[in-house]
């Protein structure tokens, strides 16, 4: 028998590539998203999908909102792919990220509780809750240290998933994902905006690029890879929690000058880092060991960073955002 999906957060980049594929697996697919009104399908028409998913609004943290809809829907499976996803957004809008990640949550945790129904929970988490691993790649033991708003809120979501299942015994798991691109990424994530303002200096429109810090090192993998460890985390026996990545970092100087050399030009003619792009507090070194998703999920990213600058590249100058 078909089964049925509810994505909440369903037009963004992870929402959107997660209805593809759980369309493509035959599911029905209803997603939401806080007013269908009014919202920006672009992810789902460039996958050419929206007209496949069913979407209804609805506002996580309203409790009534979120009844409602799981009521209508009836789903087997909901992935809340919903809240703020800017880490440097949380700093400027610290409540919003608590209310509208952990709020969210709650929310749902609650709804799947007391309606009794057998519906199993996909919570996206993140490996901001890790913080400073000091050298150390991140596993599911590794103790958190969250830094930004963002993370607190992650980091508590986190905690109140792992309490629903041991309390009441949902189906409830976290993917603790690091970073992943694709060409859905809004340009406020550091990839885009380099890859996008990096064609634009390419074609002459654009002199120059500003950055925070570049010294940062981070696991980059590709979205759509990644949302098939989030399904392939709700079909099995038992729920449990996994890092997502890739197993490699690279500095974002690395990623920058890849990006620049696709184009011919030479980064350091037109990169600047700026205080103004900082922000308050991060951590330098994002590490990942991502074993457990390979035993168990039997799950490994198989795009490289380098594949990923590639295709970003690629796909910007065709100013086309399929895969
Ligand atoms: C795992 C995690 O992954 C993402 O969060 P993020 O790592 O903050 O993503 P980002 O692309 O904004 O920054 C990446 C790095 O790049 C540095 N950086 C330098 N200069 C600029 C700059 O100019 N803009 C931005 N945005 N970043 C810059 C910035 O300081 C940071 O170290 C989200 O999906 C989030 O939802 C999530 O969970």
């Amino acid at each position: 028998m078909n089964k049925t999906a509810l994505i909440i957060g369903v037009t963004g980049q992870d929402g959107s590539y997660l209805a593809q594929l759980l369309l493509n697996k035959g599911y029905t697919v209803y997603g939401t998203t806080r007013d269908s009104g009014i919202a920006n399908f672009n992810n789902l028409k460039s996958l050419a999908i929206s007209d496949d998913v069913i979407v209804l609004s609805m506002a996580p943290n309203d409790f009534r909102s979120v009844i409602q809809v799981v009521s209508k829907v009836k789903p087997d499976e909901i992935y809340n792919l919903s809240g703020q996803s800017s880490v440097s957004l949380s700093f400027e809008q610290p409540v919003e990220a608590l209310e509208s990640i952990l709020g969210a949550t709650v929310n749902i945790l609650e709804v799947i509780r007391i309606s009794g129904a057998n519906i199993r929970f996909y919570n996206a988490g993140s490996s901001e809750i890790f913080g400073d691993t000091n050298g150390a790649r991140a596993t599911e033991e590794t103790p958190f240290r969250p830094l930004s708003p963002y993370a607190v809120a992650k980091a508590a979501a986190y905690w109140q998933v792992a309490s629903y299942r041991s309390a009441y015994n949902l189906f409830a798991s976290t993917g603790i994902l690091f970073n992943h691109e694709s060409p859905l990424r809004p340009r406020r994530f550091v990839t885009r905006k380099i890859v996008t303002t990096a064609v634009e200096i390419s074609r002459g429109t654009k002199s120059k690029l500003e950055l925070g810090n570049i010294n940062v090192q981070r696991d980059w993998g590709w979205a759509p890879e990644y949302v098939d460890a989030m399904w392939r985390m709700l079909q099995l026996d038992t729920p449990s929690d996994f890092v997502v990545a890739t197993g490699r970092t690279v500095s974002l100087a690395y990623f920058i000058e890849k990006v620049f050399s696709c184009l011919g030009l030479d980064w350091k003619n037109y990169v600047s880092s700026v205080t103004s792009h900082r922000r308050p507090i991060e951590f330098d070194i994002g590490l990942a060991d991502p074993s457990r998703a390979r035993s168990i999920l039997k799950w490994e990213a198989k795009i490289t960073v380098d594949k990923i600058i590639e295709k970003l590249v690629e796909c910007e100058l065709k100013s086309e955002k399929l895969i």
